[in-house]
């Protein structure tokens, strides 16, 4: 039987039954044939291990085995406990604080977070001195001290969410407020929020040893992992396996926790793979109701057809992204403009399978010619397929340089590792090819730069790195977000004129480019077609001079007007804002906006015509447009 699940859930199998393992053991201890874990036997006090007590006895005679598993039952009862309430509490403190704001935040968040003032020893001591040791003011202990954590989670993601499209529209059909921070905010916020929690559980299974161990915990005899690594340490030369056996508990289940939550976050992280968080069985039958791929040969490298993108929301699935369809010819640059939101940046990460887990093909295919000659629809690709071409023969280029690049790691090792990972020879091998690289993309003093962190570096110097890295394996396709937005404008140049030498260069001639810009400028700089995405989806296509020159979608040249060649030409706002997918208007898309609007384009929405050799727009009124 195929794997049930992606190879990122795959991932947290073993962490996972070996956590589940040892919770059904710790939870199952009342029903296994253990010895009583608090009688002793003192005439047999530090036994060594026998087929009565595997584990051996400790200094009352006590059965080790037994008490490493009640133990282990209490640790893990007050960590997960303590856990779970500070979650709550630091969750609803963070939503509510990020969701209102002004005071609500102060009285939440920031009165959460004085509890870091205090010293966690400090706080446990004025606890138990207040409440008298035990696990029930352990639990309260690590909840005062988890909670300021979550909120600082819990706040921090409830800003971005709030200023998403479909919390603002959720608020403007009238929504009440609990129902957008409990049913909208609070589902995306929760991947963060369950690895936080799973962080917390390994924190506090050591401070609740640590605590026990100074006597500030569970009470004796009551076993606790703590407890005995104490009693232990003062027979550690008569019998040294009685430390040994409470440590490799602790540290066996914190370890096995922390690589757990690595892997969750792998998994649950949006910035991961599209697929990532769907199991294989929903990918399947996604992949089912797609179009099956065709083994005729993509026109060109890759053919984008009828591409659709859904965005998941509580109101119902929106499309924004509809019937996009071109393709990019080996060699060839094609450039990808629209106002923003009008759907540029998801057409890319289509492509690269790195839609943001909200948001899911529904219709098309992406069909993109490999190196080897075979053809594969990339929406219908597994994963590890998927992850093999990026980076390979995929790549991309984002806008932000800062925050693309690794800022603890030297700029040389994260492009070498970029090689390594597609099989690139050796370390050495690797570090030459990333010097050699540094001199092409026109880094001053390759070998030094490869030293250098990101922060030693200007924006420019880092785009470059980016853009060596991206080049790297010498890729078939390479798309370039926005590149330049964040530099300023000399740099934008140079970066547009080593992209334009790239191609041009014999290693990765025949490279194709898509170019994702709302800069006309760039695009006539750069680019041998151009794609013109509005609302969603594309209003016209052509190759860029005859576009430039002629326009025949309104938007076009209302594009192209708002952004005059010279200063001597008048600078033309569009009327209007780019509407929102959730209400696109019926007919034309465009034509609110549109100077050339007629009651026609108000009620049919126009299919995409022919207005020329490899020549389309969507209009019903094409030639006349100026
Ligand atoms: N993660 C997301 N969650 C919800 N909606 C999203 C998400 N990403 C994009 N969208 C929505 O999808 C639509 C298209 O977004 P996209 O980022 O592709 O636009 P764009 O043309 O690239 O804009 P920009 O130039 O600003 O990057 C927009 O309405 C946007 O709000």
């Amino acid at each position: 039987m195929k794997a049930l699940f992606s190879p990122r859930f795959n991932q947290l199998a073993l962490p996972g039954a070996l956590l589940a393992l040892i919770v059904l053991t710790v939870l199952a201890a009342p029903l296994l044939p253990l010895a009583d874990p608090v009688k002793q036997m003192v005439n047999q006090r530090l036994a060594a291990p026998s087929p009565g007590h595997l584990l051996g006895q400790d200094e009352y005679g006590r059965d080790v085995l037994s008490r490493i598993i009640w133990g282990g039952r209490v640790s893990l009862t007050v960590s997960f406990l303590a856990a779970f309430c500070a979650g709550v509490i630091g969750t609803l403190l963070g939503l509510v604080g990020g969701y209102f704001r002004g005071i609500v935040e102060l009285m939440s968040v920031r009165l959460a977070e004085v509890i870091l003032c205090f010293p966690p020893m400090l706080l446990a001591l004025l606890v138990v001195t207040l409440l008298g040791p035990g696990a029930v003011t352990l639990v309260l202990v690590l909840t005062i001290l988890f909670t300021p954590a979550y909120a600082r989670v819990a706040y921090a993601e409830t800003l971005s969410a709030r200023t998403l499209d479909y919390v603002t529209a959720q608020t403007a059909l009238g929504a009440t407020s609990s129902r957008v921070l409990f049913r909208t905010v609070l589902p995306n916020i929760a991947p963060p929020l369950l690895v936080q929690f799973s962080l917390t559980v390994a924190a506090a299974m050591m401070l609740e040893s640590g605590l026990s161990f100074l006597g500030l915990g569970v009470v004796p005899p009551s076993p606790s992992w703590g407890l005995m690594i104490r009693a232990a340490r003062s027979v550690m030369e008569q019998a040294p396996l009685l430390l040994l056996w409470p440590c490799l508990a602790l540290a066996g289940t914190v370890l096995l926790l922390n690589v757990f939550c690595d892997r969750l976050r792998d998994v649950l992280d949006p910035r991961g793979a599209a697929v990532g968080v769907i199991p294989a069985f929903l990918r399947k039958s996604r992949a089912a109701a797609l179009p099956q791929a065709t083994t005729e040969p993509a026109p060109g490298l890759v053919r984008i057809d009828n591409l659709t993108l859904s965005l998941k929301t509580p109101a119902g699935p929106i499309k924004v992204v509809r019937n996009v369809s071109f393709g990019i010819a080996p060699g060839e640059t094609v450039a990808l403009v629209g106002e923003s939101g009008s759907g540029k940046t998801l057409t890319a990460l289509a492509v690269m399978g790195l839609l943001p887990p909200v948001i899911t093909p529904v219709d098309g295919s992406i069909r993109f010619t490999r190196r080897d000659g075979t053809v594969s629809d990339l929406l219908q690709l597994p994963e590890a397929d998927m992850r093999r071409l990026r980076g390979n023969d995929l790549s991309i280029v984002f806008q932000d340089p800062s925050s693309s690049l690794n800022p603890v790691h030297r700029c040389g090792k994260q492009v070498a590792e970029a090689i390594l990972a597609h099989g690139g020879g050796s370390a050495r091998k690797a570090r030459d090819r990333v010097v050699e690289l540094f001199r092409r993309v026109g880094l001053p003093d390759p070998a030094r730069r490869a030293n250098a962190f990101p922060h030693e570096l200007s924006g420019g110097q880092k785009q470059r790195v980016m853009i060596a890295a991206a080049v790297a394996n010498t890729p078939r396709l390479l798309i370039a977000d926005e590149p330049t937005t964040a530099l300023d404008v000399t740099v934008q140049a140079q970066i547009l004129d080593l992209l334009a030498e790239l191609k041009s260069g014999a290693e990765t001639s025949g490279m194709g480019l898509l170019f994702v810009t709302h800069n006309l400028a760039v695009v006539r700089q750069i680019a041998d077609r151009v794609v013109v995405m509005y609302a969603g989806e594309i209003v016209e296509e052509g190759p860029v001079g005859e576009v430039f020159a002629h326009p025949r979608h309104p938007y076009t040249a209302a594009l192209l007007a708002s952004a005059p060649e010279s200063e001597a030409e008048e600078l033309a706002a569009i009327p209007g804002t780019v509407p929102s997918p959730a209400a696109l208007p019926p007919g034309c898309h465009f034509a609110p906006r549109c100077a050339l609007s007629t009651q026609a384009c108000a009620t049919a929405h126009p299919d995409a015509v022919e207005v020329g050799p490899g020549r389309t727009a969507r209009c019903i009124r094409p030639m006349e447009v100026a």
